[in-house]
């Protein structure tokens, strides 16, 4: 017993002496056994010995020559190069469908435009396509041997002349639904879709939504174009500005072959026949480099459609032929361009049906009824009298519950009719509560609780970088909208600024005495967003105005100077002058009108015209690292060319859209009070120094405005640029002829003449909690 109680005492001593060893060595055991288990199993699965385990250097794995992306990526225009094998190497599944017997190969060539460009590639690719001029043609088809020498075969289908549609005069349905009937011909069909990107609305976005809704529509087939022989889409865009790093060069064109893609067949075996192609309209790229991009697409698809020509099939070499090739066609991507304005559906429903039998003839299909007309000039008008803009097919430019009417709403807006708006501005709120006007009181006697804002026309050919409609306005350089009738416009909108005044009755602070004066609007601020000599009866709806006695400020972009010529009186005509020079101008206003600088310059002698009948006025708008900085002289010559009455300088107002901010806008660029007074004070000096008669008549600190006014507007030692509105009624009803001079107003009051501040001694001036004095801002924004 003893002797095994010494054992045990023996063992534990040994325990206690090596049990750290142990330990470790059962660790290390467990560590053995578990790496052989790995190695036996790498083994297994890479069938090496262990070796395998050694460390390893990284070798170049060779690429198979046919397996290097033929296709030039993105930021300059797409490339595509290399052969096209004659056989299906596997049974891709669409690709496998060949289609047997006799057949004709009708070629479609839709298009889409804004300022036409892609509308004349489309017809020179029809007259290009194959060399064709309105012949049906046999060409024959280059095969490569096994020897790697070529043999020709004849192709048995024939080519028809191909067609041109503008997809917005195109009822979608029998195109993009169904496919054409050719009155029981056996007829394939190739669609060939040219595309230009619009980052705003554009005529492309219905067909964009249409696509999109056909795809998803449960009671149609998800791929309800399988059976066209193919399709391919070639871009254009403009990588200056919209870059193709950013995704934003020819996305439109990209987004559209998805869809194709969808359409046709889905993952595995699209109907496309050659991989979208992408033409750069930016001149730095190389002269015309948009048009040889699209020769060079050209010529592949020919040789994509001659193959399916003698072989009935689309070569499965044709990796674009893939989802993938494109983008994840399977990933539900939405439309998430902010500017989307998708027009209904429905609103397409009239549109007019093109005969294929014409198309077939080979000439352009010519429109009926759609293309947009620029009803604002003389030979508009009469289109329009002669009951051409009120077709049932035109769309509405917003139309109640799409996108924009629905954003535009949120923003306060309220739609009248589908091309109006009206909204209650800030300044208008603020004299309510007996808390100061805007500067139009301390410059021209306005009060703001009197003063209604509204535009007849949301549309506008601008995109400035300052402005507050938040890229969601529809843009355009014609009127290619249902037209509403100004007596309509004018009820709406004055309907629409009473119900918002009436919501303003139990706000704190409103004056009874005000409140009761501002049911009868007195001045109208034809100004809010958008153009509003874009309306095609501009003239008819300021009469509206004047006849009510109510007066008009009506600004506009000086991009239309037919419209601007045709203008009847307002009370008074501002021009924005947004820049001083041609390049500054196109950063800050972002026109759609390519010769944009000559239209501003026309406007301006025009505005130099009507000076003799308007109360003219130049609006600055001064945006810092902008328009500001060495541009006084440039905005003298301005001055000198257009001799407006008054030039308004202010501050831009940060309005904090992505929109703002991707055009490099941030409160950076808002100037400072001090700033816009230097800048008043500079250009008034070179004014002086060329002659010309001006000074600074005004300002509106708190809202960072200030005037300098024509000589003429100083009398008896003081400056006069108050209006006398009831002088200007009655001389328009006098229906003599009279000038700016005809119908001055009292002096300016001293609390506004410049050094004075401009705030309203009789009322209220409210500094925002905690933060001290601290200017007011503007609401209105835009061309407000
Ligand atoms: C307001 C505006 C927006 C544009 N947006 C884009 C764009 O997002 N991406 C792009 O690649 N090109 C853009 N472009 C360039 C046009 O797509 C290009 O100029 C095209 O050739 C115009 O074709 P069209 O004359 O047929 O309308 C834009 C051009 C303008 C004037
Ligand atoms: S600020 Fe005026 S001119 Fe400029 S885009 Fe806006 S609405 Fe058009």
């Amino acid at each position: 017993m003893a002797e095994s109680q010494n054992n045990t005492a023996q063992l534990l001593e040994l325990w206690h002496s090596f049990r750290y060893l142990l330990l470790l060595l059962g660790v290390a055991g467990v560590f053995v056994l578990k790496l052989r288990s790995y190695i036996r199993n790498f083994e297994q699965r890479e069938g090496k010995g262990l070796t395998a385990l050694k460390p390893t250097t990284w070798v170049q794995v060779p690429v198979k020559a046919e397996s290097k992306p033929s296709v030039k990526t993105h930021i300059t225009p797409r490339r595509i190069v290399g052969k096209r094998g004659l056989k299906p190497k596997n049974g891709g599944k669409a690709a496998s469908e060949v289609e047997e017997g006799e057949f004709d190969i009708q070629t479609l060539i839709f298009y889409s435009t804004l300022t036409g460009s892609t509308q004349r590639c489309a017809e020179e690719l029809r007259t290009r396509l194959f060399g064709v001029k309105g012949e049906s043609i046999y060409p024959t088809l280059s095969i490569p041997t096994p020897s790697n020498s070529l043999v020709s075969v004849p192709i048995r289908r024939s080519f028809l002349p191909p067609a041109v549609y503008n997809l917005e005069e195109v009822e979608l349905d029998d195109f993009f639904v169904t496919l054409p009937n050719e009155n029981g011909k056996k007829v394939k069909y190739v669609y060939l879709l040219l595309l230009p990107t619009y980052e705003t609305d554009a005529p492309i976005r219905p067909f964009l939504e249409h696509l999109r809704e056909t795809h998803h529509d449960f009671r149609i087939d998800t791929a309800p174009l399988r059976s066209l022989a193919g399709f391919s889409v070639f871009g254009f865009g403009d990588s200056s500005e919209w870059p193709a790093e950013e995704g934003k060069f020819c996305k439109d064109a990209v987004e559209v072959d998805k869809w194709m893609g969808k359409l046709t067949g889905g993952k595995g075996g699209t109907r496309r026949m050659f991989p979208v192609g992408m033409g750069d309209v930016n001149p730095a790229v190389g002269p015309n480099s948009a048009e040889k991009s699209l020769d060079e697409w050209r010529v592949h698809l020919e040789d994509a459609m001659r193959e399916y020509a003698a072989t009935g099939a689309l070569g499965d070499s044709a990796d674009w032929r893939t989802a993938i090739e494109s983008g994840d066609e399977d990933s539900d991507f939405e439309i998430v361009d902010p500017a989307d304005d998708m027009v209904d559906v429905e609103d397409l429903g009239n549109v007019i049906r093109t005969d294929p039998a014409v198309a077939k003839k080979g000439n352009v299909v010519k429109r009926k009824a759609v293309l947009p007309v620029d009803f604002t000039t003389l030979a508009g008008r009469k289109a329009l009298e002669a009951g051409e803009g009120q077709s049932a097919d035109r769309k509405e430019m917003v139309p109640k519950g799409g996108v924009t009417y629905e954003t535009l709403t949120k923003q306060g807006y309220t739609i009248v009719g589908s091309h109006s708006g009206v909204k209650i501005c800030r300044w208008t709120k603020s004299a309510l509560r007996g808390r100061g006007s805007c500067y139009k009181f301390s410059f021209y006697g306005i009060k703001s609780h009197l003063c209604m804002e509204t535009t007849p026309s949301l549309s506008c050919s601008n995109k400035c970088v300052f402005c507050w409609r938040h890229g969601t306005n529809p843009v355009g350089t014609t009127w290619r909208w249902k037209v509403d009738p100004p007596e309509e416009i004018f009820k709406g909108v004055v309907e629409g600024h009473y119900r918002k005044i009436k919501m303003m009755k139990g706000v704190p602070g409103v004056r009874a005495d005000r409140f009761s004066e501002a049911f009868k609007i007195r001045h109208c601020a034809l100004s809010l967003v958008g153009e509003p000599i874009f309306y095609p009866y501009i003239n008819e709806f300021l009469h509206l105005l004047h006849s009510s006695k109510i007066s008009s400020f009506l600004v506009c972009n000086a991009q239309h100077p037919a419209q601007l010529a045709a203008l009847g009186h307002v009370t008074q005509l501002y021009v924005s002058i947004d820049a001083s020079n041609k390049d500054s101008l196109k950063k800050i206003d972002r026109p759609l009108h390519r010769d944009f600088w000559e239209r501003f310059q026309q406007c301006l002698d025009i505005l130099r015209e009507k000076r003799n009948q308007h109360r003219t006025v130049f609006r600055l708008t001064l945006v810092k690292g902008f328009n500001i900085e060495d541009e006084v002289q440039g905005y003298a010559d301005l001055v000198e060319k257009g001799l407006p009455c008054f030039v308004e300088v202010k501050g831009v107002t940060y309005c904090g859209t992505s929109t703002a901010g991707e055009a490099g806008l941030t409160m950076k660029n808002v100037p400072f009070y001090e700033e816009v007074v230097a800048f008043v004070e500079a250009l008034n000096a070179e004014l002086s120094k060329r002659g010309l008669g001006y000074g600074i008549a005004a300002e509106h600190a708190h809202s960072c405005c200030a005037l300098i006014a024509s000589n003429h507007f100083f009398i008896n030692g003081k400056w006069h640029t108050l209006i006398d509105y009831a002088k200007f009624f009655e001389l328009l009803e006098s229906g003599k002829e009279f000038g700016p001079e005809d119908y001055v107003g009292e002096a300016t009051p001293e609390w506004a003449n410049w050094g004075n501040g401009g705030f309203d001694p009789a009322d209220q001036r409210v500094y925002r909690k905690g933060k001290g004095p601290k200017e007011e801002v503007e609401e209105s924004g835009g061309c407000g």
